[in-house]
């Protein structure tokens, strides 16, 4: 643990990054190359990245995922193609998990610092802290906390936030109060900061948050109470490891979902930890991207931490998750659905998205204006893509502009969802690399079940979806993505997939993953 980080830029990336242990070796001097060459290596061959075509909205298929343990999986949209899914975790493993995700703590899981943190090192929810430079972020700490009260409160936190006094703003008590429970920057949600919540705000390049919160402020429409006190914050998470557990289910559940997604278990098992996460009412989170769209000047995370290739210039890690793999793990009474406000949609519109921000991803308030609201219900996943399959390497392709997506308001009840990631790095050598490393670590000798996969047609309405309402475009829409594309790369991917699943080995651990990325404009974590 002898790493000397020293980033200065720390800013866009806002997300909580979990990894393992001597993964965080990161090498001051380390430069990535930024156009970076594909070698493939000889004889052997090379994974694809399946991609299941949707087919048609209603159009159901099945899948075994498990020796006599058979899923059905259900288009609910073309774009992305996204599906509902029964069966992948019955009621009983879904309680199962809510209880595994309690037991770790999740009352109090907030994963405070990301990677990104490195100016001042990673602090880790379960107290394990990579802190280097203690000193001087102390020191950093004590020049804002005036009172040396050991806390930064409204009044000293004006001083920290260049942005408020760029703007001249002077903010009340209130308002303060709702700026950090907006920014989601208040772990105990008492109203001050202390050294940690003060380390995680600075770490994460709020000014344009911030600017966007006064605008919203100065418009009229952030209400603050000034009786309001110490609010709750939206969600609370939990990392389940896959990698330490002896938990049959957390063990189990790559391979389900290898063969559910048709990817080779490999890529399903080097990915992230599932995620528990619960909401309290008036929890919500506000539509964004789980994943970043391809950036070459800087790498995906966890190859990044693996094969220690930082770039200098651009210290910031992507996100890099493929498909979204959510569950929920109970019924809310009242709200709690997941919303994707651009399924569907006939063109994605960067002009028109803008624009209409910040109310397509306010998700507290416009939650059905979104083309596709998923209701939770117990033992219910919602599987999507992230990204295209590009047609010519068949490999990650860009960002699938109508991901964006995000959790309505819970108005009565508390809603539960595990959350499963597959990141899977845009370069595919990278990712060969990434998997050599990881599982000369993790190796873990063994067997994986026999899987075969079923697919039929049949029609189902799609009663638990919001009909489209719509599209919402303009003649200088930017055709992104049909489904064509994917289709095509589906086709040839799964081609190559039949031998993909044909190895052998246990499931072991991943790599923990973010609950959520910076790249979704309206990417605030918000209010109660
Ligand atoms: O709560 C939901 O329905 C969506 C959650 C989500 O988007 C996430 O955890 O990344
Ligand atoms: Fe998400």
């Amino acid at each position: 643990d002898d790493v000397t980080l020293d980033f200065i830029d720390v800013g866009a990336v806002t997300e909580d990054v979990r990894i393992d242990g001597d993964n965080v070796a990161v090498k001051e001097d380390a430069l990535r190359d930024s156009v970076v060459e594909e070698e493939e290596e000889e004889g052997e061959e090379r994974l694809a990245l399946h991609q299941l075509d949707p087919v048609e909205v209603g159009y159901v298929r099945e899948v075994e995922v498990a020796p006599g343990r058979t899923v059905q999986l259900k288009t609910v949209a073309t774009k992305p193609p996204a599906f509902e899914i029964f069966n992948l975790l019955t009621p009983d493993e879904c309680d199962h998990l809510m209880k595994l995700g309690e037991d770790q703590g999740l009352h109090r899981s907030r994963t405070i610092a990301s990677v990104f943190n490195v100016k001042y090192g990673l602090y880790a929810e379960d107290g394990v802290t990579l802190v280097y430079n203690v000193a001087e972020w102390n020191q950093t700490f004590n020049t804002f906390d005036l009172n040396e009260d050991g806390t930064i409160d409204y009044k000293e936190l004006h001083r920290c936030l260049p942005v408020l006094k760029d703007r001249d703003v002077e903010l009340s008590l209130a308002q303060v109060i709702t700026l950090l429970t907006d920014l989601d920057l208040d772990a105990d949600s008492n109203g001050v900061l202390d050294l940690n919540e003060f380390w995680a705000m600075m770490t994460r390049g709020l000014d344009d948050q911030v600017d966007q919160w006064l605008g919203r402020l100065q418009a009229g429409e952030i209400i603050t109470d000034d009786k309001v006190k110490g609010q709750h914050r939206i969600s609370e998470q939990a990392w389940l490891h896959f990698i330490t557990s002896n938990d049959q289910l957390l063990r189990e559940l790559p391979y389900r979902i290898s063969a559910l997604t048709g990817l080779h278990p490999d890529i399903v098992r080097s990915s992230e930890s599932m995620q528990v996460a619960r909401y309290y009412p008036g929890g919500y989170y506000h539509a964004h991207y789980d994943s970043v769209e391809i950036d070459h000047r800087t790498s995906c995370i966890q190859s990044m931490m693996t094969l220690q290739n930082v770039s200098n210039l651009h210290p910031k890690g992507r996100i890099c998750r493929y498909i979204t793999i959510m569950t929920y793990l109970n019924d809310v009474e009242e709200g709690g659905e997941t919303a994707f406000p651009y399924a569907d949609n006939a063109t994605y519109s960067a002009e028109v998205a803008i624009e209409n921000e910040p109310t397509t991803t306010d998700l507290k308030n416009h939650c059905h204006d979104a083309n596709m609201v998923i209701h939770p219900a117990k033992g219910k996943t919602v599987m999507w893509y992230n990204h295209l399959v590009d047609p010519e390497t068949g490999w990650l392709g860009a960002q699938d502009k109508y991901s964006l997506h995000g959790g309505c308001k819970v108005k009565r009840g508390v809603k539960w969802i595990a959350n499963n990631w597959i990141a899977v790095d845009d370069i595919y050598s990278q990712q060969m690399e990434f998997h050599k490393k990881y599982f000369a670590k993790h190796a873990v000798p063994g067997s994986k079940p026999a899987l075969t996969v079923q697919s039929d047609r049949m029609e189902t309405d799609a009663s638990t979806v919001d009909s489209s309402k719509g599209t919402k475009s303009s003649s200088e829409d930017i055709d992104i993505g049909s489904s064509e594309t994917s289709n095509a790369a589906s086709e040839k991917a799964k081609a190559q997939r039949e031998g993909a699943v044909q190895d052998g080995e246990t499931p072991d651990g991943l790599v923990d993953g973010s609950r959520d990325t910076a790249a979704g404009p309206g990417g605030l974590k918000g209010e109660l």
